[in-house]
């Protein structure tokens, strides 16, 4: 069976000020953060590293595995629809987010092994643990249910067919999403999920890497 892993590293990090995949974290860029952890799971058989287009060449990458390195595009969702293409023949894919370093083996593992148990896709999550409200123009307008709020993350792992076919659907119709699995759900399959951590947090902002720096020197 043949499990592709879609490392997705081709943003243009506005909100953090930079692009945020090359910065170090302990003498290693970013990106190579997932690299290392999809190295040693072994039902993964081979990676997408998607980049910008302006830095494929001079990007230097270690890995035990096959890698190809795939041109990113606009969006985040471009980006994945070209890997996807790259990738024909694959069973599974796993998309996953480089910008979520201390995503671990398990959250990818679980993924994978809920696919083959029949899902059609499943997404690493935690419950939310804050209440979450409403607001319009600064005014309060509700409180939502937290019991059935769930906040989350990457890795996302799903049958290669039915994602494409999904990206293939929400191009046609020009709909954007902030991950794959909405693409999925309004196509209709069925969507589990896996447990994630709030330690598989994304870098977004500086305070996102100051505290990721803090994890990798342990000095917190
Ligand atoms: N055109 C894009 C946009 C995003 N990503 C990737 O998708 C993940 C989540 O995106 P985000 O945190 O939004 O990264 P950026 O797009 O770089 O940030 P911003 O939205 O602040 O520009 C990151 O690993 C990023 O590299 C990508 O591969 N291609
Ligand atoms: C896919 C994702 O990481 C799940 O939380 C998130 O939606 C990416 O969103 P962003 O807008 O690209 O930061």
């Amino acid at each position: 069976m043949k499990v592709v892993a879609v490392l997705l590293a081709a943003g243009s990090g506005k909100r953090f000020g930079e692009k945020k995949q090359f910065v170090k974290l302990k003498g290693e860029p970013l990106f190579q953060y997932s690299l290392n952890t999809v190295n040693k799971i072994d039902i993964i058989t081979d990676i997408a590293l998607v980049l910008p287009e302006e830095d494929i060449e001079r990007v230097k990458v270690f890995s035990f595995k096959n890698v190809i390195k795939v041109a990113g595009g606009k969006e985040r969702q471009d980006s994945v629809y070209n890997a996807l293409k790259q990738i024909e023949g694959a069973d599974i894919v796993v998309i996953h987010d480089t910008a979520r370093p201390f995503a671990t083996e398990r959250m990818f593992i679980e993924g994978v092994e809920n696919v083959k148990k029949g899902w059609d896709g499943s997404i690493t999550a935690i419950k939310a643990r804050d209440t979450v409200k409403v607001v319009e123009k600064g005014v309060v307008k509700g409180t939502l249910d937290r019991e059935s709020l769930y906040i989350v993350q990457t890795p996302q792992v799903f049958v290669y067919e039915k994602l494409l076919s999904a990206h293939q659907k929400a191009r046609r119709e020009n709909i954007y999403g902030t991950d794959d699995s909405f693409l999925m759900e309004r196509a209709g399959y069925r969507i589990t999920v896996n447990r994630g951590s709030v330690l598989n947090f994304k870098i977004t902002t500086k305070e996102d890497i100051f505290l990721a720096n803090c994890i990798v020197r342990k000095n917190f």
